[in-house]
């Protein structure tokens, strides 16, 4: 029946001012209104209709893609939107794209490795999209290992130029999003040669293609690298592969703020360290920690509502079925997911002040921080991202058979997420930054340096002082040991970042309540799922590992009646959301029965190859069956 919400009695139940918690989840009342009112926009402008997305084919995919981002900021411009608004926009437009890395890469990579009058030059025509600019680091032979990228930028004094080539094949660029198809400019990354002497990696303004006609310009070959995982998804990005044979760019197009080559061929480094040149990548890996809990929450959102709905076994005397989100098993496995949605969205809220604070810091030339912000963005991006691509896949089987259907909105969101477990650092790579921290801070425990910040607790632990170990060859045998430290340590960030958040002034009736269930849950489910470190190691013991579990069925129960709530706090509209199973009124079987009958393959009754493929094959087997 349209019009009638069917999980009105679910929302009857919750216990809390659920318009309160919308400000809680959203960051600030400011934040809210904005976010409410940019999606609902989105969502009621055709123009940024994707419901037939995983449809059509790459080439389709791609153009409206393009068409899509070109109408994106003719909105933008039209309202007049300002920054704030127009990556809200951009976020609920909800399609990879070459804009995901010209503002999330191309820009912040100007902003902090260029000069003051390279960021003048350089981030008006960005800002304008005058150019659109992508990141080109990773190459085919090398994408972890930067150091070893193989890519050369020599410095010509006769020219004032420098020379970028790839000397081998595996020197080529490849995978940078937007260089494929669309970009005309790229942050390179080379090798600096400077009087024959090597200088580490750098980063180069390089432009690609021609303003006025989109070739490339001479000296570049450049396409696209080909489909990637799933239908649709992450298809619409155009990843691309960029050798160079030796480009000749001016000397100013080397992002100097970390260290210059004078016209006379001199290498100076700066007194800011060159771990700056990495700066990029502590911006993006910040913005994918909040991310995190959007994908997560979309999921959570999806299964939690469909939970609700769906009705398997139980009936008594002919009555309803029992909901699936009333079983045990189910709460077990989803209200996991719900507290980890919002512990990741506060400890990315913590994640962005404490990037803030380091970059307010590198300003003044503190550069005292930034390895502990180092570890914490690299060890959080690992953290919740591979939480969050396992959190969705786990929500896709609590649908059961209709998580399957794209129109479930599933498996897209996870063919577009996963890669983010790879992408700004693999995971295991970014663990072992970690554990390098973690291990250089034991080392120095016994001396004057008192560890502060994120690693202050480690003073406490007094163990710690004693520990020696025998193993030859030390941080790279037991590396796998390290990385386990590393997701504990990263785990207890979170956990403690959420009940910093509870210390604060919560308003709104039962919102705080909520939370603090919700944290219970995420803290707990944590112990119970690693009982065996934390007995092994003594410190729990069975009896509170038993304890530690009845207080989990027990939270279980007090989020029950809240759950459609909590999920509602997210404030996803329906298109957002991009999911018949999570449609806000619960109107399930009638929209998937409609959705199926709109698949291409229904367009006619008798399908395309019947003539040529199915009805010889019967007349066949009549054949065969006479003889
Ligand atoms: C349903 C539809 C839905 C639609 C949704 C639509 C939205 C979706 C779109 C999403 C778009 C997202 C776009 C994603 C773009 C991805 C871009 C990339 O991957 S770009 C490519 C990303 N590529 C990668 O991420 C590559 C990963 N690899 C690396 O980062 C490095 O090579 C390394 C860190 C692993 C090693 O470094 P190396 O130098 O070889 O070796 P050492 O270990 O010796 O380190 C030396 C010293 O430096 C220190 N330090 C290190 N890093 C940092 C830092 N960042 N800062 C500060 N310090 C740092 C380190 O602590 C050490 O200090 P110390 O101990 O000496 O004091
Ligand atoms: C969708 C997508 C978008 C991307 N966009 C961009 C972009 O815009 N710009 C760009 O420059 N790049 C981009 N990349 C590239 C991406 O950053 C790299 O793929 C990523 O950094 C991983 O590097 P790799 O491919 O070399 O993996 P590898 O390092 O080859 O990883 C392979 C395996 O080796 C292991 N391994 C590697 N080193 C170590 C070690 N020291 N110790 C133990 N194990 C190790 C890893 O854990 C992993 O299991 C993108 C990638 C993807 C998938």
């Amino acid at each position: 029946m349209e019009g009638v919400d069917h999980l009105a009695h679910e929302r009857n139940k919750s216990e809390f001012d659920v318009d309160a918690m919308k400000i809680v989840w959203a960051g600030s009342p400011h934040a809210f209104v904005v976010s409410d009112r940019i999606s609902k926009l989105v969502a009621s402008d055709p123009g940024f209709r994707k419901d037939n997305r995983s449809t059509l084919s790459r080439k389709e995919l791609f153009k409206n893609t393009l068409r899509k981002a070109a109408y994106a900021w003719k909105t933008i411009i039209d309202l007049h939107l300002s920054e704030e608004e127009a990556a809200k926009l951009r976020f609920y437009v909800d399609e990879p794209a070459f804009t995901d890395v010209h503002w999330g890469m191309f820009i912040p990579a100007i902003k902090g490795q260029g000069t003051e009058e390279q960021q003048q030059k350089w981030l008006p025509l960005a800002y304008k999209m005058q150019i659109i600019g992508c990141y080109a680091q990773t190459e085919l032979g090398h994408g972890s290992n930067v150091q070893g990228l193989e890519t050369t930028a020599t410095f010509d004094p006769q020219t004032d130029e420098f020379i970028i080539h790839s000397p081998t094949l595996t020197s080529s660029k490849w995978w940078p999003g937007g260089l494929g198809k669309v970009a005309t400019h790229a942050i390179a990354y080379a090798l600096l040669i400077v009087g024959g002497r090597e200088q580490g990696v750098h980063g180069f303004i390089v432009q690609l293609r021609s303003l006025e006609d989109h070739s490339p310009l001479p000296g570049m070959t450049v396409g696209d690298i080909g489909m990637k995982f799933g239908n649709g998804a992450y298809n619409a990005m155009d990843n691309g592969v960029l050798r160079f044979d030796h480009v000749r760019i001016p000397r100013n197009q080397m992002l100097m703020r970390v260290s210059q080559v004078t016209c006379e061929g001199k290498y100076k480094q700066s007194d800011v360290p060159r771990q700056l040149v990495y700066g990029a990548m502590l911006y993006v890996r910040q913005t994918i920690v909040a991310d995190a809990s959007c994908a997560l929450s979309r999921a959570v959102c999806i299964a939690t509502r469909y939970s609700a709905v769906r009705r398997q076994f139980g009936s008594q005397n002919g009555g309803p079925e029992t909901q699936v989100i009333d079983y045990k098993t189910q709460q077990s496995r989803l209200f996991p997911l719900l507290a980890s949605a919002y512990a990741f969205r506060f400890v990315g809220e913590w994640l962005k002040w404490l990037y803030a604070d380091v970059t307010q810091r590198l300003q003044a030339n503190d550069f005292s921080t930034l390895p502990e912000a180092h570890a914490c963005t690299a060890g959080l991006k690992s953290l919740t991202t591979t939480a969050t691509a396992d959190g969705i896949e786990e929500c896709r089987k609590l649908c059961g058979g209709h998580g399957y259907l794209c129109s479930s909105g599933l498996p897209e969101l996870f063919a577009v997420y996963v890669p983010a477990c790879t992408y700004e650092g693999e995971n295991t790579v970014l663990l072992l930054q970690v554990a390098r921290f973690l291990m250089k801070t034991v080392s120095q425990l016994g001396s004057s340096k008192k560890p502060v910040g994120t690693i202050a607790y480690m003073t406490r632990v007094e163990h710690l002082m004693q520990c020696r170990c025998g193993v030859q060859r030390g941080f790279a045998e037991l590396s796998a040991d390290l990385v386990e430290a590393a997701v504990a340590h990263c785990q207890l960030l979170v956990v403690s970042k959420f009940i910093e958040k509870l210390q604060q002034e919560i308003p709104g009736k039962g919102v705080k309540q909520q939370l603090e269930v919700l944290c219970n849950i995420y803290a707990l489910f944590l112990l119970h799922k690693h009982q065996g470190d934390f007995l092994s190691t003594g410190c729990i013991t069975p009896k509170h590992a038993a304890l530690a579990n009845d207080e989990l069925r027990s939270l279980y129960s007090q989020v029950r009646p809240n759950a459609i709530a909590l999920v509602d706090a997210f404030n996803y509209t329906d298109h957002y959301l991009g999911s018949i199973l999570g449609c806000y009124d619960g109107n399930v079987y009638p929209k998937l029965y409609e959705a199926a009958w709109k698949d291409p393959l229904n367009e006619s009754v008798v399908p395309d190859g019947y003539h040529q493929y199915i009805r010889p094959l019967l007349k066949q087997e009549i054949r065969t069956a006479r003889l």
